[in-house]
């Protein structure tokens, strides 16, 4: 946020010389644009024009705003922050409702911090891959703890587990913003039980995990094989069952594919609802692609869609990178949208048959995903705690699972010299051996790069 609030000015100067845009307009639509919050590469900025506060005027002007001026101020923006970033636009009064909703639910002790905006059902396309997952995850929005109690959503990578998650989260607590409404991954779990043992506060961590009036624990499947986060997470189930409150868990697999959970765990994993997630039909991916290219305002010819839905195999996730990517790289080098330009720019997603290789630069990706630090920063000289230590996972997971020379894994991360890698990498071994938490996130980061 602060790169961009330090680079704001610059930005709408740069725009306006770029696209000659007469000082009235700039004045009216352009200087009311500030910049709101940062997550990752998707930037919020609200409209905000003093002069007409009334909701419809300012709904005029954010649809205007958006045909005529977004994608051209997006493609600026990315240029001046030299990454690639998404804008979305939003009205006074929606962020004021979004202020709200984080006070109130802070007061409340719910982790909304953690949900996506953009997970809601509204957004989540129905196909027959989904279906009986949607119904059931929407039953439970509506009536939790009354149907399907726990409900379990599992599938394979990048599918839409944890949108669905999510979707349930954001309608519980729009619907009854007095509900205690817990989202969070099985990592999280899993660290801050460690760190309440350290520090003597269990009490604190039961008060918080049961406390609560739904529960959704994602992607549980990190937390086989750890036998006293799976005691622990036993007893926090066992609690909120029994007082009818709802818990809903992902997984990428079905329980009973969940070699190293304990049994009694199992069965109760088994006792509510298990509901899947497939691959998605070409359909479905078309489906999904034209609500994307929506939201994105792109305009995508019917035979890239066609050569993406074709070629992007497995997983949503992709299908949506895929997208980005050709947005971003069509505007910032001015080439029309064509299969030809989808094919070179999409290579490295679409190869045939191989699977993908470990890359320091795949590494860098997934570290950047799974920190919220982006991989400008974990390449940039940035030295703030959080970079430096993303950065040297970085190092420890190239030395650990790829071949690539010190060299090598020095020039991906911005030109660094190999005493510099060496260096990081003995940081983080020490690290891993002597901190349980850091040990806990690059076994999990492993296991993202490479789930064989
Ligand atoms: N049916 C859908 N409609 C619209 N967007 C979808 C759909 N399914 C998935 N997505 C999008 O695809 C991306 C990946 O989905 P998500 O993170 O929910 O997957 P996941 O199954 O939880 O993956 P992982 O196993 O890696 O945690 C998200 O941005 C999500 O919004």
């Amino acid at each position: 946020m602060e790169e961009l609030m330090s680079k704001w000015e610059e930005i709408l100067t740069t725009f306006k010389e770029q696209h000659d845009i007469p000082d009235v307009s700039f004045k009216t639509w352009i200087v009311p644009i500030q910049p709101y919050s940062v997550d990752g590469d998707n930037i919020t900025l609200v409209y905000c024009n003093k002069k007409d506060q009334s909701s419809s005027s300012a709904d005029l002007g954010i649809s205007y705003i958006e045909k005529k001026y977004l994608s051209l101020l997006e493609a600026t923006t990315s240029e001046v922050l030299n990454r690639i970033c998404h804008l979305r636009l939003i009205s006074d009064a929606e962020k004021k409702k979004e202020e709200t909703r984080k006070t109130s639910n802070s007061s409340n002790n719910i982790a909304i911090q953690n949900l996506n905006p953009a997970y809601v059902f509204d957004t989540f396309v129905i196909g027959n891959n989904n279906n009986l997952a949607h119904a059931a995850s929407l039953a439970v929005a509506e009536t939790p703890g009354q149907v399907y109690n726990p409900l379990f959503i599992y599938g394979g990578v990048g599918l839409g587990k944890t949108h669905l998650m999510q979707a349930i989260a954001h309608y519980i607590i729009d619907n009854d913003p007095s509900k205690k409404v817990l989202y969070v991954t099985s990592e999280t779990f899993t660290n801050e039980l460690i760190e309440s043992v350290k520090t003597n506060k269990n009490s604190e961590f039961r008060n918080k995990y049961r406390n609560i009036d739904v529960l959704l624990i994602d992607d549980i499947q990190f937390i086989i094989g750890k036998e006293s986060t799976q005691e622990e997470f036993f007893h926090t189930f066992n609690a909120l069952y029994q007082d009818g409150k709802q818990i809903v868990i992902s997984s990428d697999r079905p329980p009973k594919e969940m070699e190293t959970l304990s049994d009694r765990l199992r069965t109760r994993f088994e006792s509510g609802l298990p509901v899947d997630i497939q691959i998605p039909t070409y359909e479905t991916k078309m489906a999904i692609i034209n609500k994307k290219a929506e939201t994105l305002k792109i305009d995508l010819p019917n035979d890239v869609k066609d050569y993406v839905a074709t070629n992007i195999k497995s997983s949503i996730r992709e299908l949506e990178g895929a997208l980005t990517k050709l947005s971003a790289f069509s505007r910032l080098s001015h080439t029309p949208m064509t299969v030809e330009f989808a094919e070179t720019t999409l290579k490295d997603l679409i190869s045939p048959d191989s699977k993908k290789e470990i890359t320091p630069e795949y590494i860098i990706q997934i570290v950047s995903e799974h920190t919220h630090v982006s991989a400008d920063d974990i390449i940039s000289k940035k030295r703030s705690a959080g970079i430096a230590y993303a950065r040297q996972i970085v190092m420890y997971l190239c030395r650990e699972m790829t071949s690539a020379p010190l060299q090598a894994i020095g020039s991906a991360l911005g030109g660094r010299d190999h005493t510099t890698v060496i260096h990081g990498i003995s940081k983080m071994q020490e690290e891993v051996a002597n901190n349980p938490q850091t040990k806990e996130t690059v076994d999990i980061l492993i296991k993202k790069i490479n789930p064989d």
